[in-house]
């Protein structure tokens, strides 16, 4: 997506600085930091810090990490051992084991010699795969946003949206935001209400971004005001992404997904879900038994992080000292809540049966 103008994509490979480039987003939307990763320590840090975040970002991330490892040690031992490094970073998002797994699939095979070129290449591959499944993704959804400016005779269609499931979460378009980014470039009139998501405030500080950059209407509201946004008929639909999907449709996402489901449910708003193939986690059925959720640190809810009066970012702690915080990082939304599933091959039924039929490969799995 565009900067001031300038093309980016969240992650890059630099010819000029011969290192992988990241946007940090941990300094949006305040300052625009790019920064390079340079070696293992590096991109685990990038991905565990949340310099970067969001399940395809993290998985295109890990790849690039084993990229730069097997140019520095192309070794079978070096090449298991980053795979527990970069995977043991996060738990949560499966994309950051699909790009693990994929990237030894094409490297184990190979003599370590030419492990380096192909790693490289993977990692590329990797990276405009996810542009294109989102570009994609952002076609189907966008079906949807017609419909519902059709119905409205043309009139505006609010969409509601969770976290940053934005071209900042992926390496570019996003998920969520893809459809409303290909609706406003069809010239429907859009507006967005953007959750806040405490407590790393991803919508205020990185949506938020984003939807001033690319000129969308939109308003920044407290997690809690969605419920009641949508009791007087202000939302039309709910759009967000998600960090692990089961075989049966179980969504995991960023804490407060779920009770945003409820209250969709509650008040009969259509809740859909982006969610790129690799995001699927076909060996998972039971979402809220079986993935596994990340409880970050109490800092994060006890402390926020913003402008201060000298312009500089800072941290600020918000509750008393000695006050302890729990901070699980995610919920399971289950599939019963979902209204549909907006993925690179079509829209379907958050069920065993609908994925199968998009994704017939894997209908063994979605029994
Ligand atoms: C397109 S995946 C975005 C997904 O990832 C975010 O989590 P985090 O910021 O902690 O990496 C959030 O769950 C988003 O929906």
């Amino acid at each position: 997506m565009k900067i001031n103008g300038t093309p980016y994509r969240s992650i890059w490979r630099d010819a000029a600085s011969d290192a992988v480039q990241i946007i940090d987003q941990r300094w949006l939307p305040h300052e625009l930091r790019i920064v390079p990763l340079r070696n293992l320590n590096d991109f685990a840090t990038a991905i565990r810090d949340m310099w970067v975040r969001g399940a395809p970002l993290i998985g295109a991330t890990a790849a690039w990490g084993m990229a730069e490892e097997m140019a520095r040690d192309p070794s079978d031992t070096n090449l298991n051992a980053t795979w527990d490094v970069l995977h043991d970073t996060r738990p949560t998002a499966i994309n950051l084991r699909w790009a693990l797994d994929a990237m030894r699939a094409t490297l184990a095979p190979l003599p370590p010699a030419k492990r380096a070129d192909a790693a490289r290449a993977k990692a590329e591959a990797i990276c405009d795969e996810d542009v294109e499944i989102n570009r994609r993704i952002g076609e189907n959804g966008l079906a949807l946003l017609r419909d519902i400016a059709a119905r409205k005779g043309g009139g505006r269609v609010n969409v509601l949206t969770h976290c940053n499931a934005g071209w900042l979460a992926t390496v570019d378009w996003g998920t969520a935001t893809s459809p409303i980014y290909h609706a406003v470039e069809a010239g429907i009139d859009m507006h967005v209400f953007v959750d806040e998501t405490r407590p790393r405030n991803q919508g205020a500080l990185l949506t938020a971004w984003e939807m001033n950059s690319h000129r969308v209407s939109h308003d920044l509201i407290v997690d809690n005001a969605g419920g009641h946004l949508m009791q007087h008929g202000e939302v039309d639909i709910v759009i967000v992404g998600t960090d692990r999907t089961t075989a049966r449709g179980d969504v995991c996402n960023k804490i407060g997904t779920y009770l945003k489901a409820l209250a969709a449910k509650a008040n009969d708003v259509p809740f859909y879900v982006a969610l790129p193939s690799p995001t699927i986690d076909w060996t998972v059925r039971d979402g809220l038994r079986e993935i596994p959720i990340e409880e970050r640190s109490g800092r994060e809810v006890t402390h926020v992080q913003g402008r201060g009066p000298d312009g500089r970012v800072v941290d600020v702690q918000i509750s008393p000292d000695g006050t302890g915080a729990r901070n699980p990082a995610f919920d399971v939304t289950p599939a019963e809540l979902v209204t549909g599933l907006i993925t690179e091959r079509g829209i379907c039924a958050a069920t065993p049966k609908g994925m199968s039929a998009l994704f017939p490969e894997y209908a063994t799995a979605a029994q």
